[in-house]
């Protein structure tokens, strides 16, 4: 992977040890060109030539820490957690890209929107925005910066894959990464699966 300093989005800015419940993983905090914060877990020594576990998680504040049924980001984020814990190493690059690149208040008007009926692509589409607005591009640069040579990436989502090959991520094995659907999440899941193409 790619590691010039002139292709460099990220700056690498601060870094320390952060214990959780599964394991104690390092921290280490990147800004982007546009002063967004961004942040990677690490775990072990994931310069070596063996490839490393991964996930690219996009930020759901309503998912991750705020316990919504809604959709599948926080049990994913735990299960992603939990099996770098178990593996002894891997890195979760946690993206913040809130509601796929529309930021919160758009998420939280599109839900709005899905409340009255919609499906979460149409919810975008009638506020204006693109389906899903992510970049992985500081996702890529977090990996060459950290020295990350191949990943084993969790994921459901097959544009995800094919986004992050495209920005010379070598992607050597896709880790499905499913969770126990709820009843408010079972429409959200099978628009992903219908309409994004999500492997679920
Ligand atoms: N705009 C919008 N964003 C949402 C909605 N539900 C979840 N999100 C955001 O979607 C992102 C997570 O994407 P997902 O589609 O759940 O999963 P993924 O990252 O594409 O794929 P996996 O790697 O399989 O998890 C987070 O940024 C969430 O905030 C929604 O209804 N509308
Ligand atoms: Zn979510």
């Amino acid at each position: 992977m790619s590691d010039s300093a002139s292709t460099r989005l990220l700056t690498r800015a601060a870094e320390t040890k952060l214990p959780t419940p599964f394991a104690e993983f390092r921290l280490v905090g990147f800004v982007d060109r546009a002063g967004k914060e961004h942040v990677a877990l690490v775990l072990g020594d994931v310069t070596t030539d063996t490839p490393v576990l991964a996930r690219v998680h996009s930020e759901c504040l309503t998912g991750d820490a705020l316990f919504s049924q809604r959709c599948d980001c926080g049990p994913q984020l735990e299960a992603a957690m939990r099996k770098v814990a178990q593996a002894g190493r891997g890195v979760i690059a946690y993206l913040r890209q809130e509601g796929r690149g529309i930021g919160l208040i758009n998420k939280i008007r599109a839900y709005a929107e899905q409340d009255k009926g919609l499906d979460t692509v149409e919810a975008n589409e009638i506020l204006g925005f693109a389906p899903d607005a992510r970049e992985y591009d500081i996702a890529a640069d977090m990996f060459a910066q950290l020295g990350v040579k191949s990943i084993r990436l969790m994921t459901n989502n097959p544009k995800k894959i094919a986004a992050l090959r495209e920005l010379g991520v070598d992607v050597v094995e896709r880790i499905p990464h499913r969770t126990e659907g709820t009843p408010h999440n079972e429409n959200y899941l099978k628009t992903k699966s219908q309409k994004f193409g999500h492997m679920l």
